[in-house]
C-alpha cells in the first residue's frame, strides 16, 4: 500500500522545530564525568530529519529560529551546505542560545544525552514567523513534539500545522517525546493528543505513544490506533528499539519491520534517521513494507556511527543493507 502525496509541490518536505548542536563524547566507554573531548555536529530532531531527507536526495525546506551568534550562524551553514533551504530560518535578536546536547556513550546499551536548553532560541518561534506561501510550496510538513513544549514556539507550530492542512500539505507528527522540556505529563498528553489528531502520519516510540496517551504504564498499540484512526491519522507508526517497529493503516493493514544486525556504537540518532529514510521512500513512491525497511536500515547505519546527523546514509548505503537482509528476529 502506498501513501499519496500533492505531486505539484516544489519542496518534498519542511521541517519545522529545533536546529540545535550535538557535541558526541569522542570517547567511548566511560562516563561523561571522564570525557575530556567532544565532537561537533547539527543536531535537534527536525534538524537531523531534514538533513537525513537532503542526503537521500529529497527536496528539503527549515522554519525554525537559531541564535544570532556563532553556533547559529554553523548551524545554517552547514545545514545548506547539505542543500536544505534555510531562507525561514529567522535569526534570533533578543539574545537566546542554541540549545546543545552532550551525549555519553558509557556502552552501546548504556548511552544519554545532557541537554541544554534553557531560553533555548528554538522556542522563541513566533507565529508571525511561520509563512503560509512557505509550508503550500510542501508535499509534507514535519511537526516534531518538543516544538509543543513551550510559547511561543507551540502556537507558532499549532498555526504551522493549520496552515499545511489548509493547503494540502500532509502533516507528519514526529513525536520526539524530551520529558525535560514539559512542565508535566499531563500537559505534553494535551498537546500531543491535539496535533495527533490532526496528524496525516504519526510516527513515535511505544514510550512516546504513552506519554500522548498520559500513561506510566506501556500501552497496547491496538488501543493506540483505535483511538488515533477515528480522527485525521491514515498512518500510525509505533517503534520498538531493536524489536523493529510496526505501520498500521486506517483501512486496517499491519506492517512489520525489523531491524537489521549492526554493529552498534550508540543508540541515539536512529529515530531520526528512520524518520527521514522512512518518509523519503513513501513520499518516492514506495509502498509501506518498503518504506519501513528503508527506516531500519538507515537507523541500524546511523547507530554504527558517531554523529546522529552527519552519518545520516545514502539511498545507494540503505539499499545494500536492505539487500543482504540481515534482520533481528526477536518475538
Ligand atoms: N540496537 C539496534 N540495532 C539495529 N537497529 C536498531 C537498534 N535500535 C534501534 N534500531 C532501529 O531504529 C529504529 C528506531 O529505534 P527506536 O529506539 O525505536 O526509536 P528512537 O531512537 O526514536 O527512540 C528501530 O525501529 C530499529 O529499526
Ligand atoms: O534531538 C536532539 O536535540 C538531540 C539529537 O540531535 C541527538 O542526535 C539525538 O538524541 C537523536 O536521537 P533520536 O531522536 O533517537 O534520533
Amino acid at each position: 500500500m502506498k501513501i499519496n502525496f500533492n505531486a505539484e509541490k516544489e519542496f518534498d518536505i519542511i521541517a519545522i522545530g529545533r536546529a540545535c548542536i550535538d557535541l558526541n563524547a569522542v570517547e567511548y566507554n566511560r562516563p561523561m564525568e571522564e570525557t575530556m573531548t567532544f565532537s561537533k555536529y547539527v543536531g535537534g530532531s527536525p534538524a537531523n530529519i531534514a538533513i537525513g531527507s537532503s542526503k537521500l536526495g529529497l527536496k528539503a525546506g527549515f522554519i525554525g529560529k537559531i541564535s544570532d551568534d556563532q553556533h547559529g550562524r554553523f548551524i545554517e551553514k552547514y545545514m545548506s551546505d547539505v542543500g536544505i533551504d534555510t531562507s525561514n530560518f529567522v535569526v534570533d535578536k533578543e539574545g537566546h542560545k542554541t540549545g546543545l546536547a552532550f551525549t555519553e556513550i558509557k556502552s552501546p546499551e548504556e548511552c544519554s544525552i545532557l541537554m541544554y536548553r534553557q531560553d533555548v532560541a528554538d522556542l522563541y518561534l513566533a507565529p508571525s514567523e511561520v509563512d503560509e506561501a512557505y509550508i503550500n510550496k510542501s508535499k509534507v510538513l514535519l511537526v516534531s513534539g518538543t516544538a509543543l513544549s513551550k510559547s511561543p514556539s507551540r502556537e507558532a507550530i499549532l498555526k504551522a500545522v493549520n496552515l499545511a492542512k489548509k493547503n494540502d500539505v500532509k502533516v507528519i507528527f514526529e513525536l520526539d517525546y524530551r520529558p525535560y522540556s514539559w512542565e508535566s505529563l499531563e500537559e505534553t498528553a494535551v498537546y500531543y493528543s491535539l496535533v495527533a489528531e490532526q496528524a496525516d502520519i504519526v510516527i513515535g516510540t511505544r514510550d512516546e505513544y504513552d506519554a500522548m496517551e498520559n500513561s506510566e504504564i506501556e500501552g497496547k498499540n491496538e488501543n493506540t490506533v483505535n483511538y488515533l484512526f477515528k480522527h485525521s491519522p491514515e498512518l500510525i507508526v509505533i517503534k520498538h528499539g531493536v524489536e523493529g517497529s510496526f505501520a498500521y493503516t486506517k483501512s486496517g493493514e499491519v506492517f512489520r519491520g525489523l531491524a537489521y544486525k549492526t554493529n552498534v556504537l550508540k543508540t541515539f540518532g536512529a529515530g531520526d534517521s528512520y524518520a527521514s529514510a522512512f518518509l523519503c521512500a513513501l513520499i518516492t513512491g514506495k509502498d509501506i513494507e518498503t518504506a519501513l525497511k528503508y527506516g531500519s536500515a538507515s537507523a541500524s547505519i546511523v547507530v554504527s556511527k558517531h554523529s546522529s546527523s552527519e552519518a545520516m546514509p545514502t539511498v545507494e548505503e540503505i539499499e545494500q543493507l536492505i539487500a543482504k537482509n540481515e534482520t533481528i528476529s526477536i518475538a
